[in-house]
């Protein structure tokens, strides 16, 4: 049976909101000048944590550097510099310093080196050179949505080709969790359908999970091209098939696949569109077949979790529709679509829906 039990569709214990350890950063009565400042300068973590990724700071840590002077040699940087970094990472809870040695933590360890699975470096240094976007936000929030170039509506977005690649290493953990919620290494010969697969993270573990399974990814074709590279890399490119255009238009089929995919797209749709999705996504299915939804999905009350109330801002300004969507939403949208049997299952930061 699976590690990973599904959780309720009711919200989860309400969280205090002004106080208490679950409470954000800026909350409780502790919160002073200093919490207040660190939050309006946020963007010095983005920027430290970006410029450190770029020269691949945590990976040199790994390797063995551990001050200011063998990091600025390794990494070839200033030494002011890289003392200027190590002090930032460590205000930001990603290093440790003791008797003058600099050390990950398990997280940055995990997730800030390069080559491991799971690695965020990519993703650290695409948001350093998003932030000048934020500055708009005032306005967007004025205006409900995007006041220069949209993002996500748009065919073939370049866009697209710096995110697939950096989003990946989030989506190795969902996938594993999905495989195994799903039972997937055992399942046979399984017929995968992944709509807007990006970079093919997910066909790529679930085809190197079950030799006997086939996917098929939907994306603009630039896109595609990225994934199949991905694909040959891992030795399972002659189990996968691209489908180049718009999810909204190309047809899915009807009762031909036992699993599909949707990663990371709720979140730009509006309603409407995630219900329309759906149920051509129902159709496309075999009787049975499961339909796995991963995305930053908030609790009912919209009392958290933090990172998809965070999120919802991304959307806001890239996005006409889009936003963090409730389990209460993604339970009515996937009832309405034709699916009855549906379950939560968590995927930090993201959360995946299993509906069949
Ligand atoms: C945020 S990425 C998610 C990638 C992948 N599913 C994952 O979770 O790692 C969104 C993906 O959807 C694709 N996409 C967005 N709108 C699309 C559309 N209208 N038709 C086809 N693909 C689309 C993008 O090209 C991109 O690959």
């Amino acid at each position: 049976m699976s590690e990973h039990q599904p959780t309720t569709t009711t919200p989860p214990t309400t969280r205090p909101t002004g106080s208490g350890p679950d409470a954000g950063p800026g909350s409780g009565p502790d919160a002073g000048p200093d919490t207040i400042l660190r939050l309006i300068n946020g963007y010095w973590s983005t920027g430290i944590l970006g410029a450190a990724a770029e020269h691949r700071l945590f990976t040199h840590l790994e390797d063995g550097a551990h001050d200011a002077a063998q990091l600025a040699a390794r990494a070839q940087i200033s030494e002011r510099g890289a003392q200027t970094l190590l002090d930032g990472l460590v205000s930001i809870g990603l290093l440790t310093l003791e008797h003058g040695r600099y050390r990950n933590t398990p997280a940055a360890s995990a997730y800030l080196v390069a080559g491991r699975p799971a690695d965020l470096s990519a993703m650290a240094r695409l948001k350093l050179t998003h932030m000048g976007k934020l500055a708009a936000l005032p306005e967007v929030v004025r205006a409900g949505g995007p006041v220069s170039d949209p993002t996500t509506e748009v065919a073939d977005n370049p866009h697209w080709g710096q995110v697939v690649p950096a989003i990946a290493a989030q989506s190795v953990p969902a996938a594993a969790i999905a495989a195994d919620v799903l039972g997937l290494s055992e399942a046979g010969a399984l017929s995968i359908l992944d709509v807007g697969g990006g970079s093919g993270i997910y066909s790529a573990t679930w085809l190197k999970a079950n030799p006997a399974a086939r996917a098929t990814q939907l994306d603009w074709e630039p896109i595609n091209a990225i994934a199949r590279q991905l694909l040959a890399e891992r030795g399972v490119a002659d189990r996968f098939t691209c489908i180049d255009g718009d999810f909204h238009t190309t047809d899915f089929g009807t009762g031909t696949y036992d699993v599909a995919l949707y990663s990371h797209i709720a979140h730009q749709e509006g309603p409407e569109d995630n219900i329309a999705v759906f149920t051509r996504l129902k159709d496309a299915l075999k009787p049975g077949g499961a339909l796995v939804v991963c995305d930053y999905v908030v609790d009912d009350d919209r009392s958290g979790p933090p990172f998809p109330l965070l999120f919802a801002s991304e959307m806001l300004l890239k996005s006409q529709q889009g936003g963090t969507w409730r389990r209460a939403d993604y339970h009515a949208w996937l009832t309405k679509a034709g699916f009855s049997d549906i379950t939560f299952h968590s995927a930090p930061p993201a959360t995946l829906v299993i509906a069949r």
